[in-house]
């Protein structure tokens, strides 16, 4: 009697869980709709008031940002002759006409989305300066390379300035002298150094303090992933300059983050443009990570050089640091230029490795998740996990790093059940730790549903087509379910014997004591299968997981769950998803491109543009030329300094314009009777599984605008 109780209490309990979380997505609607309907509610009153006799002349209030507006063809000019992009990408446009009218803007956006034009463009619409709070030294340093580049005058004020530097920034912003647009600083200037802002104050009552941007804004709050206490004082920032519009930008999209920015830096008044947590040029993929360690190197090894022989860079994430050494050394080994990045180095060793991978001189950079928020380069190819992450969000984050250019990318993930208790162990402390880890394991277990319906529903968005674009929307898989429950029924009663005499079992002495004790039911399965059936439990809560510390470290056990009692009843069937093989690309459904290959003029030009950067001194190649628009370049080929203005802008143009045009025109003089777009075979190494291809797609979402 007393048992059915208990059984029935869990298994509310879990239900509750479930429910609550239903409640907690239908909240935030709740609150997402009262928000706009405040908003409509306080516009429809402005129109009444505007619209009115009295209100004749009075400019209607402008909440429409796609219209048209005065400075549109200046910021068109500015766009594509100064930043060389052809395209607004979706909700450019708006945002940067929101700045312009001097609203403040937050603006969520995903990596690589194109958050920095958003204010660099206003930055040079308006007279003046426009100042920028960045959290990290190596990401001042990327923008303000890139914008010198660019001809634009961007400077920086950081513990790296130079006395002439500062001097000269100082003096434009005390007394106007000297072309200064951009000033990026980090937030210790605003909260720490008095003469800055004072100086600051100085630029702000001349008028010339055009706009403030605070770029990383997920930093203010404790529940992003980067908290960065300084960032909390930046509220600061509109208690002394009113009059300036504000845009806060980040890629994180937990509401709570976007709350508390809203509060710290007081822009409670703000337009926010929120944009999809959905990218659609990468290709995500899960597979199964073998238990022996040179096993999963050689498969990373032939994947990077079956797809990637032209040297594209690409990002290893390892669990741990010892991890990383090793699988750079074993890549090295196989012949790929690799090298590692975690906390345990020095600062001047990691950026060494950060800037031989910056400049396209070394291909992959294994790192732990210390190699984060400063990554701002645009072409990585592929973005590869040797283990799990610890959450979605995290993994999203991570991931995210590839394709940042909008060009096709590949994110694959390793699986493989014995990693799970490597990370619960290690996030079970923290807030819904385990529950974060089990959606992720949940993402990798699963063997039919989309990869990005997955991150849709974690990030509670409506459900997009995927195109083809996750492993289990490209193939089809042999597929069969097997019912297991006369397994699982073993694991549970083992574990209460178990339990019984006061020990404890890991998952592998679980394993290892079903097959003891229950030879032919363990032969039914193979081990890896096994596995995956406890953290399948594990996950349904069927199982659950304890820990125990020691000295040196925290063990994992595994345990009977709330749930176990269905199973054990017979009340609830247990079945698993084994996979025996894939079918290929399936004809029904749609199947986008995934890799770049490059064509025989791509790599010239991609070559061309190494050279440059290193020529022009400070730069980067992807400064230079974009992969974009070597693809464009190269499909083409420009013979004129009008034609290639057309496709690069003026000021590329101006700059490199003659060695570009020198490379096409030696290029299509010396492949005469070639194929106008062969796909070059890596010299360096041979490919296993090279694709020919014409120019790469890119892959935009549909709302762009020209
Ligand atoms: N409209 C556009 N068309 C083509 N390329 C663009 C466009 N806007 C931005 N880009 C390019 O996309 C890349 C990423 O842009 P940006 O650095 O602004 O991303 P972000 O949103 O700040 O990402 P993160 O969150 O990672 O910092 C850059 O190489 C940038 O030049
Ligand atoms: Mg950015």
């Amino acid at each position: 009697m007393e048992d059915n109780v208990v059984e029935e209490l869990m298994t509310i309990e879990v239900e509750l869980e479930e429910v609550q979380d239903q409640i907690k997505i239908l909240l935030d609607r709740q609150e997402k709709l009262y928000e706009r309907q405040s908003e409509l509610k306080s516009l429809l009153d402005e129109c009444k008031t505007f619209g009115s006799p009295s209100g004749v002349g009075v400019p209607l209030p402008v909440e429409n940002w796609s219209g048209q507006f005065e400075w549109d063809s200046r910021a068109d000019e500015v766009r594509f002759n100064t930043f060389g992009i052809p395209t607004y990408r979706a909700n450019q446009r708006e945002i940067i006409n929101a700045v312009m009218s001097g609203r403040d803007v937050l603006v969520i956006m995903a990596a690589g989305g194109g958050k920095s034009l958003c204010y660099q463009l206003p930055a040079l619409l308006h007279d003046g300066v426009a100042l920028v709070v960045s959290p990290l030294l190596s990401l001042i340093q990327d923008q303000v390379m890139g914008l010198t580049a660019l001809g634009i005058p961007a400077y920086m004020l950081t513990s790296t300035t130079s006395k002439d530097n500062e001097k000269f920034v100082y003096k434009a912003l005390e007394k106007g002298e000297g072309a200064l647009k951009i000033l990026y600083v980090t937030p210790e200037k605003v909260s720490k150094s008095k003469r800055f802002m004072s100086k600051l104050e100085k630029c702000y009552n001349a008028g010339r303090l055009s706009l403030i941007s605070i770029d990383e804004a997920h930093c203010c709050s404790q529940w992003g992933h980067d908290f960065r206490p300084d960032y909390k004082n930046l509220g600061i920032l509109k208690t002394q300059f009113p009059n300036v519009p504000i845009i806060a930008l980040t890629a994180t999209a937990i509401k709570k983050v976007q709350t508390d920015l809203v509060e710290m830096l007081h822009i409670a008044k703000c337009v926010k443009f929120v944009s999809t947590v959905n990218r659609p040029n990468l290709f995500y993929m899960v597979r199964e990570k073998s238990s022996v360690g040179k096993v999963v190197i050689d498969e990373i090894a032939d994947f990077i050089q079956g797809s990637y022989p032209n040297n594209e860079s690409g990002i290893v994430y390892c669990f741990s640091r010892k991890e990383c050494e090793q699988v750079a050394h074993e890549l090295r080994q196989r012949g790929i230029s690799a090298d590692y990045y975690h906390a345990d180095m020095d600062v001047n060793a990691r950026e060494k490795v950060h800037m031989r991978w910056s400049n396209n001189k070394l291909q992959v950079i294994v790192g732990t998740v210390a190699f984060g928020m400063g990554i701002n380069k645009p072409d990585v190819r592929f973005v590869i996990h040797h283990s799990l992450s610890k959450s979605m969000e995290t993994y999203y984050q991570e991931s995210g790093r590839a394709g940042r250019d909008g060009l096709p990318s590949e994110c694959l993930l390793y699986f493989r059940p014995g990693d799970v208790p490597r990370q619960s162990s290690m996030v079970f402390y923290e807030n819904s730790g385990l529950q974060n880890l089990y959606d992720i394991v949940r993402y990798c277990q699963s063997k039919r549903e989309c990869r990005r319906s997955s991150f849709f529903r974690h990030f509670a968005e409506p459900i997009q087509d995927c195109n083809g674009m996750c492993d289990n929307c490209a193939y089809g898989r042999d597929l069969k379910e097997v019912d297991v429950t006369r397994h699982a029924k073993v694991m549970i009663s083992i574990l209460q014997e178990v339990q019984e005499s006061e020990q404890r079992a890991t998952m592998l002495q679980l394993m290892d004591k079903v097959k003891v004790k229950h030879k032919e039911l363990a032969s039914e399965l193979k081990r890896g299968e096994s596995e995956q059936l406890i953290i399948q439990l594990l996950v349904d809560r069927v199982l659950k997981e304890e820990f125990q510390h020691t000295a040196y470290t925290t063990n994992a056990y595994v345990t009977i769950g709330p749930l176990w009692k269905q199973v054990h009843t017979g009340r609830k069937t247990v079945k698993l998803e084994i996979c025996s093989g894939i079918k290929g690309n399936t004809g029904n459904k749609k199947a986008t491109k995934r890799t770049v290959s490059l064509s025989g003029l791509e790599v010239k030009l991609d070559e061309l543009r190494r050279e440059l950067s290193s020529v022009h001194g400070g730069i980067f190649p992807h400064s230079v030329l974009s992969t974009q628009q070597i693809s464009m370049l190269s499909s083409q080929k420009p013979t004129s300094n009008a034609q290639l203005e057309s496709i690069i802008g003026k000021l590329k143009t101006d700059k490199y314009g003659s060695r570009i045009l020198e490379q096409i025109q030696n290029y299509v003089g010396q492949s005469d009777g070639d194929l106008p777009n062969e796909v070059v075979q890596s010299e360096k190494r041979p490919s296993k599984r090279f694709k020919r291809q014409n120019a790469p797609v890119l892959i935009e979402s549909s709302e762009d605008e020209g």
